[in-house]
């Protein structure tokens, strides 16, 4: 049996002030750090031998990953990080107030940005959050807005070429990334619907065990800190 730990990161301060952030490289909050420990701790616990840790290259998903794998002292493990597993580009919603853009748009508009498979939200024209000269970039097509779609189709390669080979090859995986990356990562999982996707939500530093049968499907699946447990989708394909 092979196991795979979906990790959010922890609070990050935009998080805190409930604010779209997407591809911009907002860092922890002191909470999110406690929770990166804490998840840390939880994985260690679990009793998993975990061999990998991957992430995005974004600070706040390295920095869980870094904090969560020191709580477990598995500092050693070797680690590969993508831009494939960054968050879901939020287009120009980014850096807006979650709140306040549902107050002006309406909570249905709002739920359809942030939830829907297959609506971007609208594509960010340059301006502080274009991170399209962020050297970390080179040679990538940085998007200007993503659905969970689109977020799906750049996760996917990198699963079946990087993650899927190294889960048959029977290693324990740590993915260390972001609540919509992520998100794309429990569909393609569990075979969620497309219409039913918008009810899957990952709370942050809170890793979710998903045990895995020989094909790469999940057996079991809970969060490990039960008390901030979000639902799981209904039944694994
Ligand atoms: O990018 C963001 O704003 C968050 O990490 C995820 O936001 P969401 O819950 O609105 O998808």
């Amino acid at each position: 049996m092979t196991f795979i730990a979906l990790l959010r990161h922890g609070q990050s301060q935009w998080n805190l002030e409930n604010r779209f952030t997407g591809w911009v490289d907002v860092d922890l909050t002191p909470e999110g750090e406690a929770q990166a420990r804490r998840s840390g701790v939880l994985l260690a616990d679990s009793g998993v031998p975990f061999d990998k840790l991957y992430t995005s290259v974004q600070t706040r998903a390295i920095r869980t990953g870094n904090l969560a794998l020191d709580a477990a002292k598995l500092a050693w493990l070797p680690v590969e990080r993508s831009w494939r597993l960054n968050e879901r580009h939020y287009g120009a919603l980014t850096g807006l107030n979650k709140a306040e853009t549902a107050a002006k748009h309406g909570d249905a508009q709002v739920t359809v940005w942030r939830r829907s498979y297959d609506v971007p939200p609208p594509p960010l024209d340059g301006g502080e959050f274009d991170l399209s000269n962020d050297r970390r970039y080179a040679g990538v097509d940085v998007p200007k807005t993503e659905s969970l779609k689109l977020t799906l189709e750049r996760v996917l390669p990198y699963w079946d070429e990087r993650i899927a080979p190294d889960l048959s090859a029977g290693k324990n995986l740590i993915i260390a990334a972001h609540g919509n990356s992520l998100r794309a990562i429990m569909k393609h999982l569990f075979g969620v619907a497309d219409d039913q996707i918008v009810h899957v939500e990952m709370p942050t530093g809170n890793p979710l065990l998903i045990e895995l049968d020989a094909s790469l499907k999940p057996k079991s699946a809970r969060y490990l800190d039960a008390s901030r447990a979000e639902t799981l989708p209904a039944s694994p394909a």
